[in-house]
């Protein structure tokens, strides 16, 4: 299904539940398992409730001057650098502020081995053969790494501070009362990482359409945060990143004449709704001037997934996303100059998730 319409019934909470609809494979890999993905009514509310409530304003700040810190930091190791890969290099990037954020203790020579495994779970959630086998040894990996910091917390060894998605996550209680197994608190504490290590897909999408779109860019030259919204909007309805999502039907039901029958699995077109003619205005141009004075757009711009944050499936993550890629877009835009070499942009409109061929390469870097 695909459009408004089909968008605010998939979010009907009372018409489809997600218990059951995630494929073993993606489970393995993308997902873990007995995570908030695949929870329903009560259980769920309460357990996204542990996830909304890192998204506070104070928090989200922390993030902002957190990925500043750390472009600054790596801006100045690549002007010694012939090329970069900037899909590499965000990756790290953004590992190192999402774990100073969560309170994940992570040393410096550590960086590269556990964004790659990061990077491996959402890189390979439909592949098959060794591919798909190193997202399920990278899932094994990290969540035993994060699974052995949990109990250490718990123990007292390790002492995150309060405010930290490390400590909260280990000690929250489910809506029964018990603390989280300490696998399922390290499955959801990498539902903060994973995710957040893959807004480097939506970096590299940003630096292409910077590159592409020159007058769009020198708008951001003004610094303003209405364009900078603007342009991160567009990207993120533009490019292909999760294409869709599943949810079985709870109960038989007939909608616009088609039967919905009880656990059949139904697919909402996410890319498909992003682009959708019914509602965009020639939805194949890169026009971030569409968001100017316009209302929000919970069941049409979908690219986390649409409808309520605390009721609904949601991704709590959108803001920290919008945010790491503002940042990213102005070290980009306005305080880096360099080359864009000949290079593959290409990106496949069916793997999963789509990447620029070449990881997007610039080359003689140096600060404005
Ligand atoms: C790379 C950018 C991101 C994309 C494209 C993305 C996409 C999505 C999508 C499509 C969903 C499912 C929505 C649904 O089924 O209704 C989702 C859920 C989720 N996302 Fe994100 N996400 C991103 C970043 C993040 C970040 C940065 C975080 C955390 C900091 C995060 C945490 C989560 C969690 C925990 C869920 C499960 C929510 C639930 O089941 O209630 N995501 N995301």
């Amino acid at each position: 299904m695909k459009g408004k319409e089909a968008a605010k019934l998939f979010y009907d909470n009372n018409k489809f539940k997600r218990a059951g609809a995630a494929p073993k494979r993606a489970q393995k890999t993308l997902l873990g398992e007995g995570g908030v993905q695949g929870l329903d009514g009560k259980p769920h509310r309460h357990r996204k409730s542990m996830f909304m409530s890192m998204m506070n304003d104070e928090s989200l700040e922390k993030m902002r001057q957190l990925i500043k810190y750390e472009w600054e930091f790596a801006a100045r190791h690549f002007t010694d650098q012939k090329e970069i890969i900037l899909y590499e290099e965000s990756k790290k990037i953004i590992m190192r502020a999402i774990c100073s954020w969560a309170g994940v203790p992570l040393k410096e020579d550590e960086v590269k081995k556990w964004s790659d495994n990061m990077a491996a779970m959402f890189e390979t959630p439909v592949s098959i053969g060794l591919e798909q086998h190193k997202g399920r040894k990278a899932r094994r990996d990290s969540e035993e790494w994060i699974k052995e910091m949990v109990e250490e917390v718990r123990e007292g060894r390790i002492n995150p501070k309060e405010n930290t998605v490390l400590y909260q996550f280990s000690f929250h209680k489910d809506h029964e009362g018990n603390l989280l197994d300490s696998q399922i608190a390290a499955v959801e504490i990498i539902n903060i990482l994973r995710p957040a290590v893959a807004v480097a897909i939506y970096v590299n999408f940003a630096a292409l359409a910077l590159y592409q779109h020159p007058d769009e860019r020198k708008k951001l030259a003004k610094r303003d945060d209405r364009d900078f919204e603007a342009f991160v909007q567009e990207v993120r309805r533009f490019y292909p990143f999760f294409p869709f999502n599943g949810a079985k039907v709870k109960e038989d039901f007939v909608w616009n004449g088609y039967k919905f029958e009880k656990d059949t699995l139904t697919l909402l077109d996410f890319y498909g709704t992003n682009h959708d003619s019914n509602f965009w205005d020639n939805p194949e141009l890169f026009k971030p001037d569409r968001y100017i004075n316009c209302e929000e757009h919970p069941f049409t711009l979908i690219p986390q997934g649409g409808g309520d944050h605390h009721t609904g499936h949601r991704c709590p993550g959108e803001w920290i996303t919008i945010d790491i890629m503002k940042t990213s877009i102005d070290y980009l835009a306005n305080e880096l100059s360099y080359e864009v070499p000949e290079q593959d942009f290409s990106y496949s409109l069916v793997e999963i998730p789509s990447l620029i061929k070449s990881g997007f390469v610039m080359s003689n870097i140096k600060r404005k």
